[in-house]
């Protein structure tokens, strides 16, 4: 495991307020992306998914998400890390995200009420249009690694990160 922060001591005690996933589709040097219409994290680009609903596992939960928001449905979901989003603010819930690939689905994807999708070339992320601690993550799963990651913030602005990526 590689380990890198900002200095930031990963807290022994914290509790999400809710549990949420991500999933990110990579097909032929692209990556699937969405500009997030409404909720958390509203006008980022950023991949499909949601909060779990009662009862829902992970895989449950960015299945679902996935074909609410893009009307497709992914064949080989695999899970390759957890983000943990403590925020200053208090206006936004802690959350902890669980983090999904995939390079199969069936469907088209389809601009939502929640999502407009597009493809993005792998090599060319619109980092500065996204959350700010996607630029630290999101480079190690696409080379594979497994990760997980705890990063505080104030609204917009990240203030302090952990990263422990496999090597
Ligand atoms: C703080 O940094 C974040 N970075 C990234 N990459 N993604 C984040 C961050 N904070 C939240 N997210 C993601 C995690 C979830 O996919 C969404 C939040 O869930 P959302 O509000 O979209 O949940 P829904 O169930 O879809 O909401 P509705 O009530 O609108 O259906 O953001």
């Amino acid at each position: 495991m590689q380990e890198k922060s900002s200095g930031f001591q990963w807290p022994a005690q914290w509790t999400p307020d809710i549990l949420a996933t991500l999933m990110f589709v990579v097909q032929k040097g692209r990556i699937l992306l969405i500009r997030k219409k409404r909720g958390i994290g509203a006008g980022k680009v950023n991949g499909p998914g949601g909060k779990f609903e009662p009862g829902e596992t992970a895989l449950q939960c960015v299945l679902r998400e996935v074909r609410e928001e893009l009307h497709i449905d992914i064949e080989d979901a695999r899970e390759m890390g957890v983000l943990n989003f403590s925020f200053a603010c208090g206006t936004i819930p802690e959350i902890r995200c669980h983090v999904f690939m995939a390079t199969s689905f069936t469907g088209t994807p389809t601009e939502t009420p929640e999502a407009e999708p597009f493809w993005c070339p792998v090599d060319g992320i619109p980092y500065d249009l996204m959350w700010q601690d996607d630029r630290f993550w999101l480079p190690a799963m696409l080379d594979g690694k497994r990760f997980e990651a705890f990063f505080t913030f104030e609204g917009d602005r990240m203030l302090e990160f952990s990263l422990k990526a496999e090597d």
